[in-house]
């Protein structure tokens, strides 16, 4: 019987991170803190005994230095991958490039949380979860969940908000269950499939 792995995995600290940037579409390079949680991601998988045969990630920098540096942590630094916008971060629209603590001043504290995690309310000029999940959910439906379903254990290197977009989707969560739902830096989330695309088991390397 096949496995049906899927292992998602934010990537590690950015730059941006660590400045509390909104970064969105902006395509800043990861921290030395970050290099160093895609290595530990690479290693935690191969403690799992885990290898792959596909990897999935965005066109921006810091996702595909992660998925790069768990890879070599593997020994599997010629896997082939695909990159696609579908996977980027939800685009921030005109916050990309604030500080965070600034725009709390300036909107308060609850508007920046409602920008930042709610499902269905865009920041000025960009994406709302629900928009992010509109490109993210047809690119797995078509190109990452057929390599799963059809045995290929498969690898997704993405951001904070396209991958609560699909974890919403994969554990079944609500618009509300998903508001309080936050992602750690460089930790693999490992998904076993049913045959059906279910969920059938769910393990965090936090
Ligand atoms: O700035 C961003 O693009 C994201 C991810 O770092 O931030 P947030 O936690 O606000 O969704």
């Amino acid at each position: 019987m096949s496995d049906r792995l899927l292992v998602l995995v934010r990537h590690g600290q950015s730059e941006w991170n660590l400045k509390n940037l909104f970064t969105g579409w902006k395509d800043p390079d990861l921290t030395e803190q970050g290099i160093a949680e895609a290595r530990e991601a690479g290693r935690k998988l191969k403690a799992q005994g885990l290898s792959f045969d596909i990897a999935f990630t965005s066109v921006l920098k810091r996702a595909q230095h992660t998925l790069d540096l768990t890879l070599a942590e593997l020994g599997q630094t010629n896997l082939p991958t695909k990159r696609d916008l579908a996977l980027n971060e939800r685009d921030y629209g005109d916050l990309s490039g604030l500080n965070k603590d600034d725009a709390r001043k300036k909107w308060g504290e609850e508007q920046v949380h409602i920008w930042r995690r709610s499902y269905d309310v865009s920041p000025p000029g960009g994406e709302s979860l629900k928009d992010t999940l509109a490109r993210t959910l047809p690119y797995y439906v078509q190109e990452i969940q057929p390599c799963v379903l059809r045995g290929e254990r498969t690898l997704v290197a993405a951001h904070g908000n396209s991958l609560r977009a699909l974890i919403m989707v994969l554990e079944k969560l609500s618009p509300k269950e998903i508001l309080a739902r936050e992602l750690a830096t460089g930790v693999p989330i490992i998904y076993r499939l049913n045959a059906d695309s279910t969920v059938a088991s769910k393990l965090d390397l936090a």
